[in-house]
């Protein structure tokens, strides 16, 4: 049999029908240098780590708080919430751990604004290098308040250029199941919180833990942005997330009890954040405030297993639609994503928690 070579192009056309332009991505080591950590953020992202972790493992007995705005859409209204939320949870940090929800990759039902570092402009530009500048340069500044922070992490490419800056991590209720998003979590050095799926699947949660903590060898980039073969050694500290679903909320006792069961029979640590926002709310942000309000009540009458909560909050309460290329006409440090709590009301919910922790 004679092999004919292609005619020029035929292959070309084979395999870049639909991709319509590629342009240069800034690489992960190029951004550390523009954005360096110092030696006092270090110790926040570590020591915020660190504190996780005990929470996880018993060994200290504070309440896990995640909270923070749905997603970050304008880089100074969230340092503006950072440097409230970090005054407030050092009035409390003997009883509750605070981690800011610094959420920049939003993973959407169908179509939508997909975060700060896919389109940074709010205008469909999608001028990701300047995204990943402003997400990493904002990571370092709310760390450098003293406040550790929690991301997302949603495209497998994109820890590269922050993840040394997270002291929490998360994998959402649509990525849960995806092989490639538990990989990525064997991989990273921080605890990651893995959300149960939208329709309510709390086992695919549990699945996705056990996977994360064994090692993996995977394809990914290294800090220069080339290809390369990544081999891990396996997450120990991630764990699942009950955020309710569609078909209504998954926080009562008798589904953490379950999900305990689960976590047990699976071999892990038996713990559980809950999610008081999405299917646990029905995305009304007031209903936060009852969710969270039931389980201090839970947590202090001695229920066990809860490690954490996580809270959807913002300066200003609510939401607001954004209209691609008129970020001037939006309010300012209300979302476009979720509807989050105020301010004023997270003070209030967060002080309630640590009250309840006191008298346990
Ligand atoms: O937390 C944010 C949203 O719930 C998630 O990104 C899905 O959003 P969507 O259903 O509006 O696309
Ligand atoms: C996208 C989020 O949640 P979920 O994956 O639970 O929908 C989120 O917490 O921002």
């Amino acid at each position: 049999m004679t092999i004919t070579a292609a005619p020029a192009g035929a292959i070309d056309s084979l395999d870049a029908r639909r991709t319509t332009s590629m342009s240069p991505l800034i690489s992960p080591a190029l951004l550390r240098e523009e954005h360096p950590m110092d030696a006092a953020v270090a110790k926040v992202v570590q020591q915020g780590r660190a504190d996780t972790v005990d929470i996880l493992t018993g060994a200290d007995d504070r309440l896990l708080v995640v909270v923070g705005p749905c997603s970050v859409h304008d880089p100074a209204a969230a340092l503006d919430y950072a440097r409230r939320l970090a005054e407030l949870a050092e009035t409390v940090r003997d009883r509750i751990h605070v981690v800011m929800r610094v959420y920049f990759e939003k993973p959407r039902t169908t179509l939508g604004w997909k975060g700060l570092i896919n389109d940074p402009r709010l205008d469909g530009s999608f001028a990701v290098n300047e995204g990943l500048r402003m997400a990493r340069r904002l990571l370092l500044d709310i760390s450098a308040l003293g406040l550790p922070v929690g991301c997302e992490f949603l495209d497998p490419i994109t820890p590269q250029f922050i993840a040394d800056t997270v002291s929490w991590g998360s994998i959402g209720a649509r990525t849960a199941a995806s092989q490639v998003h538990r990989q990525l979590c064997s991989a990273l050095s921080m605890p990651v919180g893995i959300k149960n799926s939208t329709e309510g699947d709390v086992q695919v949660a549990v699945d996705a833990t056990r996977a994360a903590a064994a090692s993996h060898v995977f394809p990914g980039i290294n800090p220069d942005g080339l290809a390369a073969l990544v081999t891990t050694a396996g997450n120990p500290d991630c764990h699942v997330i009950l955020r309710g679903s569609a078909s209504g909320p998954n926080y009562d006792e008798a589904t953490v009890s379950d999900t305990m069961a689960r976590l047990r029979k699976a071999g892990l640590p038996e713990r559980v954040i809950v999610d008081a926002s999405h299917g646990n709310s029905g995305k009304d942000h007031v209903r936060q405030g009852e969710v969270l309000g039931e389980l201090a009540d839970r947590i202090a009458a001695g229920e066990r297993g809860i490690a954490g909560v996580m809270v959807e909050s913002f300066l200003e309460a609510g939401r607001q639609d954004l209209t691609l290329g008129d970020a001037e006409s939006l309010t300012y440090g209300q979302s476009i994503t979720d509807a989050c709590l105020g301010w004023d009301d997270t003070a209030m919910l967060l002080q309630h928690l640590a009250s309840t922790r006191q008298s346990r």
